[in-house]
């Protein structure tokens, strides 16, 4: 089921008088319980579409469809509202608080999102990640593939509808990056989540069920996984 449409989005910035334009009329539909790979050549203009998509920076033309509204004209307010209880975000480093432990990771953003502190639920969530026997544990004492599981716990414990993911295993070595690509593919299914992932790794491709090909800001290519 379509969740999330991107129709017809433009992107420029004006250096000096010149118009640069970096999105050329991006149409992208996510599916629920889909995972959903923006790939291409560095200055593809991924991250850009991405942050777009999720509300981080105004396009400078087109529509952002979801649960029948356009998130292109909503005001400030609004879209970090919608950010808040409906969207999560992981990215490349876990950017973890580090006087927080792994637990309180997550009541801290329970309470970002104004949903009531379930210690059950978050111990669920953690055993979802593989992190609960680690609960106490502060970000300094775990490896660089935990903290990116307590980064994915404390993405999804608010129950998000779209999961953005911007370089989840840039600095993760490979069997990390395949331990954590194995979990989004999981995590996107069994919680039905829309999950869109910028990487620049061939080798989690197949993890994906859609993969979206950019270059110089179009999409040249979408074809879908058998
Ligand atoms: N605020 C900005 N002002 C001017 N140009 C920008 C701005 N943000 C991005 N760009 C330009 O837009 C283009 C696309 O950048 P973007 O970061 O989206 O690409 P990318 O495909 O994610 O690249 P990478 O894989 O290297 O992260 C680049 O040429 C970049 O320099």
């Amino acid at each position: 089921m379509e969740t999330f449409k991107l129709q017809q989005i433009k992107k420029s910035f004006f250096i000096e008088d010149r118009e640069e334009v970096i999105l050329k009329n991006i149409d992208l539909s996510l599916n629920k319980g889909e995972l959903t790979a923006l790939v291409g050549a560095s200055g593809s203009g991924k991250s850009t579409l991405l942050t777009i998509a999720a509300g981080l920076q105004q396009a400078t033309d087109g529509q952002i469809l979801f649960e029948n509204q356009d998130l292109a004209k909503l005001s400030a307010e609004q879209i970090r509202a919608i950010r808040a209880k409906k969207f999560g975000f992981v990215f490349q480093f876990s950017h973890l608080v580090p006087f927080l432990t792994v637990e309180d990771q997550l009541t801290l953003m329970l309470d970002v999102a104004d949903k009531k502190i379930n210690k059950a639920e978050v111990t669920r969530v953690l055993q979802l990640v593989g992190m609960d026997h680690r609960k106490n544990a502060y970000p300094s004492s775990l490896s660089g593939g935990e903290k990116q599981r307590v980064a994915i716990a404390r993405a999804i414990i608010h129950q998000p509808e779209i999961l953005f993911a911007d370089e989840p295993t840039a600095s993760l070595d490979s069997k990390k990056t395949e331990d954590i690509m194995a979990l989004l593919q999981t995590l996107t299914k069994e919680l039905n989540l829309t999950t869109l992932l910028v990487t620049h790794d061939q080798e989690v491709l197949h993890f994906v069920d859609n993969i979206v090909t950019m270059q110089d800001g179009e999409i040249i290519q979408t074809p879908v996984q058998s």
